[in-house]
This record gives structure tokens, sequence and C-alpha cells, in this order.
């Protein structure tokens, strides 16, 4: 993922990705993980009211040929959705990225996709999101994906911040109902 697959808009933020700014710890994510050797590297960028991210998929995220994968789509839209609502919550609380305080890290607790037309594999996909709900620890995330600026799904997503008992290294959290 590299920034200029987000070329013709204005990166604020100083144009630094929120995963570039998660905790170590924090930064093992399949889909957005900098710190994943084997993840898909995504990087979300401010612009504007909005985010950004783009992705150019691979032979190997086909569902049919020339077409991508679901399940592909999907995590795009929740990797840049966790990041929407991570800055959302850090400008919230009055920073922005570049400053020295860590990016609080948000974990997806619901996920729907509409898929509105068939993904064509070749050109890059640009995701869109905006943070529409913000609460304490919760933040409702809209999103729309594109592939050669034909809206091709929609997500909505429900993020949660991290509670400490996600932190690697943690005790297990209790079972529900006990
Ligand atoms: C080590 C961390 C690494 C992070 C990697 C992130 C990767 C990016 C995307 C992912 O793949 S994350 C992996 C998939 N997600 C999970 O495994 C999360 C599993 N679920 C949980 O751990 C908990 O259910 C969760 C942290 C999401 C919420 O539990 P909490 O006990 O912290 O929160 P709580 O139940 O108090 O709810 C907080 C708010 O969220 C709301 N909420 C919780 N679950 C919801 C849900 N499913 N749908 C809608 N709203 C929900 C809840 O109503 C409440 O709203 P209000 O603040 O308005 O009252």
């Amino acid at each position: 993922m590299a920034k200029e697959g987000t070329a013709g808009v204005a990166q604020g933020d100083h144009g630094i990705a929120v995963q570039d700014r998660y905790p170590d710890d924090f930064a093992w994510c399949y889909g957005c993980g900098r710190l994943n050797p084997a993840g898909l590297h995504l990087k979300t960028y401010r612009d504007g009211e909005e985010t950004v991210t783009a992705f150019r998929p691979r032979p190997e995220h086909t569902a049919i040929p020339g077409f991508v994968y679901g399940g592909l789509i999907a995590s795009l839209i929740d990797c840049h959705g966790t990041a929407t609502a991570s800055l959302a919550l850090y400008h919230r609380d009055g920073h922005r990225l570049g400053d020295p305080e860590p990016v609080p890290r948000c974990v997806t607790a619901s996920l729907q996709v509409d898929y509105r037309r068939p993904t064509p594999l070749g050109p890059e996909l640009v995701v869109r999101g905006r943070a529409v709900e913000v609460g304490a620890r919760k933040v409702v995330v809209e999103s729309e994906l594109y592939a050669g600026g034909t809206l091709c799904a929609r997500g909505r997503m429900v993020a949660v911040l991290a509670p400490p008992s996600m932190t690697p290294g943690a005790p297990p959290a209790p079972a529900p109902g006990t």
C-alpha cells in the first residue's frame, strides 16, 4: 500500500498513515499490521472529513476469474474502518497524527458489507470512510469501496476501543457469565 495510491487527494495529519502510529503490540493485524510480513499492509490516511485507503488486489485475491474475492473486500472495509474509528477517537481527544500520544486501537464488534456490483480484478481499489457516530469507546463507521471510480461495495461497522484484555500478554478475559 503506497501513499501514491491515493493520488489526487490532500492528506491531512501530516500525511501519516494511522496504522504507522499504532503501538507495536497492536501492529500485527493481517489486514493492516505494519509488522506482519505476510499481511496486506493497508494504510489509512485522513482526507478532510473522510479517510481514504487504496489497495491493488493480486491474482491470488480472485473469486471468479476477473473478479475480486468478497472476503478481501470485507477485509479492506474492516481494517480501514477500525483505523477510521481510531482516528476519530484520537481527534476527539485533541490529537493529530504525529503527536507523541499513542493512537488508540479499535477492534471490530460488528461488520456489514453490501456487495453492490462485481469488483473487477485489475484496478486499484479505493475505500473512503467516515465516522458517523463517536461514543466513549464505540465508533460507527460507514464506507464505500470503488474500483476505477465505480461503487462496488458499501460497509457499515461498529468498532470498539480494544479492552485491556486484548493487550498481548494480558491475562485472559473472564468467560461470559463468570
Ligand atoms: C490485540 C488487539 C489487536 C487489534 C487488531 C484489530 C484488527 C482489526 C479488525 C479485526 O479483525 S478485530 C478482530 C475481530 N474482532 C474481535 O475479535 C472482537 C471480539 N469482541 C470483543 O472482544 C468484544 O465483544 C468487544 C471488545 C468488541 C466489545 O466488548 P467490551 O466489553 O469491550 O465492550 P461493551 O460490551 O462494553 O460495549 C461497548 C460499546 O460497544 C457496543 N457494542 C459491543 N459489541 C457490539 C456489537 N457486536 N454490535 C454493536 N455494538 C456493539 C456496546 O453496545 C457498547 O455501546 P455503548 O458504549 O453505546 O453502550
